[in-house]
């Protein structure tokens, strides 16, 4: 009888294990406040001291904030579940598919279910010796990307015969990474029923103090805009959204944005989100709704929200670069 760790296959895979932030199981006040505990206790991601922190969460947010964001999940469930937990889903069947027998690829969530835990884990059941972690955060971010691996290797610190890994660096300045953004901001805008008079890249916000503690995040952000703004050869505006507490955070702010666009002229708006891989809450509700209703309350005309690269075919090819890249030396190289 083998030991419970052992993997149960002679030949040695490798995996790709795809990893997002992590969502409620359902639209509802309990899992949300669930999901917003483990969230917000992770101090890679609050970083203020624990004694202070810990009665301001489970006092006035978890008390408060469940419902609010209960009732905005609600707006943008899907039938299938949450939609950043879907579009995970179906990129890792969609790269599954494209990749063939040169991987196992599967999907996690930091916080939340699937758990990083659960997925390594059975990736090591079906032989996976070697294991890519990949978190989808195109620009890297001591809160998302550094969380998510933290959250492997404390998994892998309960293992006895641990997998050999790697890690997908941050790709915001990616040759495959902007051409995915070009192609799918060119495809999305000649759809539309308009044209618009400006375009904006709104990128999820971050304490401003984590800018000067050395997190790449802003830079890298900066130079994404920089680079598809001359993909596209058109001018790109850059604000930050989705504020949270009372500290500063990083500016221009994304509704200041709209409405200072307003008052210059702008009438019909474009708005993408490239530092998220999937659509979700925040570029759904936040933006898709909200934020355009604040665009079209200031004077705005015409407003039009573009998807995340989600399992688009370009979102698939620029997985499959990236990742082949990654793998080089573990399977032949066929990307
Ligand atoms: C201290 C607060 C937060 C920091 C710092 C933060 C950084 C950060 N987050 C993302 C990506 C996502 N965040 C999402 C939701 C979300 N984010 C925060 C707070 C911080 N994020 C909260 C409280 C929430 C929950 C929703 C709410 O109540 O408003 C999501 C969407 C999740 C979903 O279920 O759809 C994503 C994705 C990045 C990229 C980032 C730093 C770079
Ligand atoms: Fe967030
Ligand atoms: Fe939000």
């Amino acid at each position: 009888m083998l030991p419970a760790d052992h993997p149960s296959i002679a030949t040695p895979r490798v995996g790709v294990l795809l990893i997002n932030l992590g969502t409620p199981d359902a639209p509802d006040p309990a899992s949300v406040r669930r999901y917003l505990a483990e969230f917000l206790s992770d101090p890679r991601v609050v970083e203020i001291p624990r004694l202070i922190w810990q009665p301001i969460l489970h006092g006035v947010i978890l008390t408060t904030r469940p419902k609010k964001s209960a009732h905005a999940y609600q707006q943008v469930w899907m039938t299938e579940g949450s939609p950043l937990a879907v579009h995970t889903r179906d990129t890792a069947a969609a790269l599954q598919r494209a990749m063939g027998q040169d991987a196992v690829v599967d999907w996690a969530m930091r916080y939340g279910n699937p758990s990083i835990a659960s997925r390594l884990a059975a990736m090591k059941a079906q032989g996976c010796e070697r294991i890519l972690l990949a978190p989808l955060y195109p620009q890297y971010s001591a809160a998302t990307t550094a969380t998510a691996l933290d959250a492997a290797f404390a998994a892998m610190a309960k293992m006895r015969w641990q997998p050999a890994v790697r890690s997908l660096p941050p790709y915001h300045d990616d040759p495959a990474y902007i051409e995915a953004l070009r192609l799918s901001i060119t495809q999305q805008m000649a759809a539309l029923d308009f044209k618009p008079d400006a375009l904006l890249a709104s990128f999820h916000g971050m304490p401003e103090r984590t800018l000067h503690l050395g997190d790449p995040y802003h830079c890298h952000a900066v130079k994404t805009v920089r680079l598809l703004q001359e993909a596209l050869s058109l001018p790109v505006h850059m604000s930050f959204q989705s504020r949270f507490g009372r500290a500063k955070w990083l500016e221009p702010e994304t509704e200041a944005t709209l409405t200072r666009l307003v008052k210059e002229g702008v009438r019909n708006i474009a708005v993408v989100t490239p530092g998220f891989s999937a659509d979700c809450l925040e570029t759904l509700e936040e933006i898709g709704l909200r934020a355009k209703e604040v665009f079209l309350a200031e004077g705005g005309e015409k407003f039009a929200f573009l998807p995340c690269l989600n399992a688009s075919p370009e979102a698939i090819t620029l997985y499959q670069r990236l990742v082949g890249r990654e793998l080089s030396g573990w399977v032949d190289q066929r990307v």
